[in-house]
């Protein structure tokens, strides 16, 4: 357990990945100035090295935030994934050590929508193909095997921000759409939704892929899904790398029982633009590659930077756990006035009556009380009047910090 009571000055914002600009001027602006600003991913090693003296840090979906690394972030109070899985960390590590997480759940949803749709235009007509011959000096003029999108059966799997966007667009080009999705969701448009994964395989002229990394969407597509496509079908994945079997895949493309493919996401991405990028599929021209761009926009990027950034900088002024994917929520007002503690613990019985007995003992007045647990966790705000040149709250944080089941403390000033 560490102490984080910090000028802000010292505290210090790690970010990977080439996050965008925008997040580091929105911490400037709020008045964090220590920033180490990396373009690249990091290995568990370096990053284990590198964390060490980080109060928050910032990544993309490549860095993996292992217990490890956790164990190695002494100081660590945040993580912002500046894009929407969070696959990436392990979030019940995170929670063990009092580590908030925040991501962006849909800023660059639009983007990877208007990606898919493109994707679908071009391996509808061979594009890929005829674009690698022409490029080769070949000149294939022939409509064989090229069809419009109009009138053609789009399946969806996972119908949450991105593919209901991906469902209307498609529509508008005269695709009929249909879906599948674990949960139960509002058809958009004249979408509907097919009982099981298999039935929307068996249908479609074009799968694409919008679920998130699971136990359950783990190799969700393999050679016997494959094989339910129909001939000629299209499979597009912009989600996870670990949501289809690349080998598989190659295989079906070989064969021809499939028509082409677009793959943005692979088990095993390069963590830099200076690595060599290796896959089976780079031998097919029926298979359009992008290096996980599908998020990569201007607007997204930007936007995310602000968004994810905020709610670092507001989590670390403020204490607010509104929209974070790992702990209890606790939305609060601003602290005008107050000292406000923080109290992040394992959700023990009496908790709460140790840290009511310690303010009481020493005759402080509560002025703000804010408590949210979960089966495991508890996070308690407290705002104490005291007045400014009182060290009462660095001497209440010690004895908080001295009660057992304390994950972490910290004061705001
Ligand atoms: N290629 C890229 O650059 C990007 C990739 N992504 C990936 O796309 C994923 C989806 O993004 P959103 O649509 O924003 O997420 P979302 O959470 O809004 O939607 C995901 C949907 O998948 C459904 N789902 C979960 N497990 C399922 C299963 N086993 N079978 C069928 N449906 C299942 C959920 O119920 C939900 O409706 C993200 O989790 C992320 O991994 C997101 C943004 C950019
Ligand atoms: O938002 C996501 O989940 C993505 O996959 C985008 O990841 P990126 O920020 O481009 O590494």
């Amino acid at each position: 357990m560490t102490q984080v009571s910090l000028a802000k000055d010292r505290i210090k914002f790690l970010l990977l990945e080439g996050v965008h600009e925008s997040a580091v001027e929105i911490l400037k602006q709020r008045g964090y100035h220590n920033i180490e600003y990396i373009k690249t991913a990091l290995t568990e090693d370096e990053l284990c090295s590198k964390i060490s003296d980080a109060h928050f840090v910032g990544i993309r979906s490549r860095t993996e935030l292992s217990d490890r690394v956790f164990a190695a972030a002494e100081k660590l109070i945040g993580v912002g994934c500046f894009c929407i899985g969070t696959n990436q960390v392990d979030l019940q590590a995170a929670r063990r050590h009092g580590v908030v997480v925040f991501n962006a759940p849909f800023s660059n949803t639009r983007s990877v929508a208007e990606l898919v749709l493109a994707e679908i235009i071009m391996l509808l007509r061979r594009v890929p193909e005829k674009n690698a011959a022409a490029h080769r000096g070949g000149w294939d003029k022939s409509a064989a095997g090229s069809y419009e999108a109009r009138g053609k059966v789009l399946g969806i799997v996972g119908y949450g921000h991105i593919g209901s966007q991906l469902s209307i667009l498609a529509e508008q080009l005269g695709m009929q759409v249909r879906f599948y999705d674990i949960e139960s969701k509002l058809p958009l448009g004249n979408a509907h939704a097919v009982g099981s994964l298999d039935e929307l395989l068996q249908q479609a002229d074009v799968v694409t892929l919008h679920v998130p990394e699971t136990a359950q969407t783990q190799w969700m597509i393999d050679a016997p899904q494959l094989a339910k496509m129909k001939k000629g079908a299209l499979l597009i994945n912009a989600s996870r790398g670990t949501v289809v079997v690349i080998d598989a895949l190659a295989e079906a493309l070989r064969s021809g029982h499939l028509a082409g493919a677009a793959i943005d996401v692979f088990p095993v991405e390069p963590g830099s633009n200076n690595e060599v990028f290796e896959s089976p599929l780079r031998q097919l021209d029926n298979c359009i590659l992008t290096p996980h761009v599908g998020g990569s926009t201007q607007e997204a990027q930007e936007n995310i930077g602000v968004e994810v950034a905020g709610k670092l900088a507001h989590y670390s002024d403020n204490g607010s756990t509104l929209s974070a994917v790992n702990f209890p929520e606790v939305s609060l007002p601003a602290h005008h006035g107050a000292r406000r503690l923080l109290h992040i613990h394992e959700n023990r019985p009496g908790m709460l009556t140790r840290i009511n007995q310690l303010l009481a003992e020493q005759s402080i007045n509560v002025s703000g009380q804010y408590l949210q647990t979960d089966a495991d966790l508890g996070y308690v705000v407290i705002d104490i009047d005291t007045p400014a040149e009182s060290d009462i709250a660095d001497t209440l944080l010690d004895a908080m910090r001295a009660i057992e089941g304390t994950i972490r403390a910290r004061v705001l000033y």
